[in-house]
């Protein structure tokens, strides 16, 4: 007989893993039938078509996610585990691949295309953005993955068209030191109106007569990316405005320091960076 306060054996512990295992696995079953009936809803409102990718939603659920886990399990584990659950949900509501630009180095965009969207989607390389952008424009509801960090092709102008793809999201959707897949990454897809993220709005602003002065006078709240513009003296920005900011104000700052606007263009929006201090 055993001693009711004797140490549990192996057995008995590895019976109570199977148990959770089960439960987690009919848990995912349970989940996929609530997908059903939520693609029966969607389709009854009109929503569905194109791309099921909702990143407002999905952005709520991975702060939310950050911010109840603690314990043993990694954070990156944890969080790579519901970025493939809800990719891969996104995906059996309506199929879709996942363009990425390797130009920027193919093991770090590679690592955020699998880390965020799992292997069960497709993975397209391309070797620039403009075949990106081309691709999802001419799909249905793929999406694209760009790089957020200094190049020197001022991909985003092409973005400016109406028709043209639009920034939706930003990824990773919390950052922290130390990501397993750190690359910033913006995602274009076909504008998706009833699930817009809005907090962080980003233009395309292209200048003339751009110097040291006129980047030193960009306002600290604004993040940007600076490319060379075919104009000897023109510069290409990428602005992303955090809440509470206007475009108006970095266009005055620009003119200020003696640059000249030549174009502006709103090319999306996506929801504010949620970042976790380890
Ligand atoms: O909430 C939705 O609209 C869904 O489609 C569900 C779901 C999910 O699996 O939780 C999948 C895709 C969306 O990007 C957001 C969330």
């Amino acid at each position: 007989m055993t001693h009711p306060s004797a140490p549990p054996s192996l057995a008995d512990l590895r019976a109570e893993i199977d148990r959770i295992d089960a439960a987690m696995h009919h848990l995912l079953m349970e989940r996929s039938a609530i997908i059903d009936r939520l693609v029966q809803v969607k389709r009854s409102q009109g929503t569905e078509g194109g791309s099921a990718f909702r990143p407002a939603r999905e952005a709520d659920m991975m702060r939310r996610l950050v911010e109840r886990h603690h314990g043993l399990l990694p954070l990156d584990t944890v969080e790579s585990i519901w970025r493939v659950i809800i990719a891969t949900f996104t995906y059996v509501q309506a199929p879709y691949a996942v363009h990425a630009d390797l130009a920027v180095g193919e093991p770090a965009m590679r690592d955020s295309a699998r880390f965020h969207f799992g292997f069960t989607v497709p993975f397209v390389p391309h070797m620039g953005a403009s075949g990106v952008i081309e691709a999802v424009e001419a799909s249905k509801g793929d999406l694209g993955l760009l790089p957020a960090t200094v190049g020197t092709i001022p991909w985003w102008t092409a973005l400016e068209p109406e028709r043209a793809p639009k920034i939706i999201a930003r990824l990773p959707f919390v950052e922290r030191a130390d990501h397993p897949a750190a690359l910033p990454v913006f995602v274009v897809s076909h504008p998706i109106p009833d699930a817009a993220v809005t907090e962080v709005r980003v233009y395309s602003v292209r200048v003339s007569g751009w110097s040291a002065r006129a980047g030193h006078a960009l306002p600290a709240f604004a993040e940007v990316l600076i490319a060379p513009d075919e104009a000897l003296d023109g510069a290409a920005l990428l602005v992303s405005l955090p809440p509470g900011h206007d475009i108006g104000e970095v266009l005055t700052a620009l003119k200020g320091a003696g640059a000249g606007i030549r174009g502006m263009c709103a090319v999306g929006s996506h929801a504010a960076i949620h970042k976790v201090h380890a």
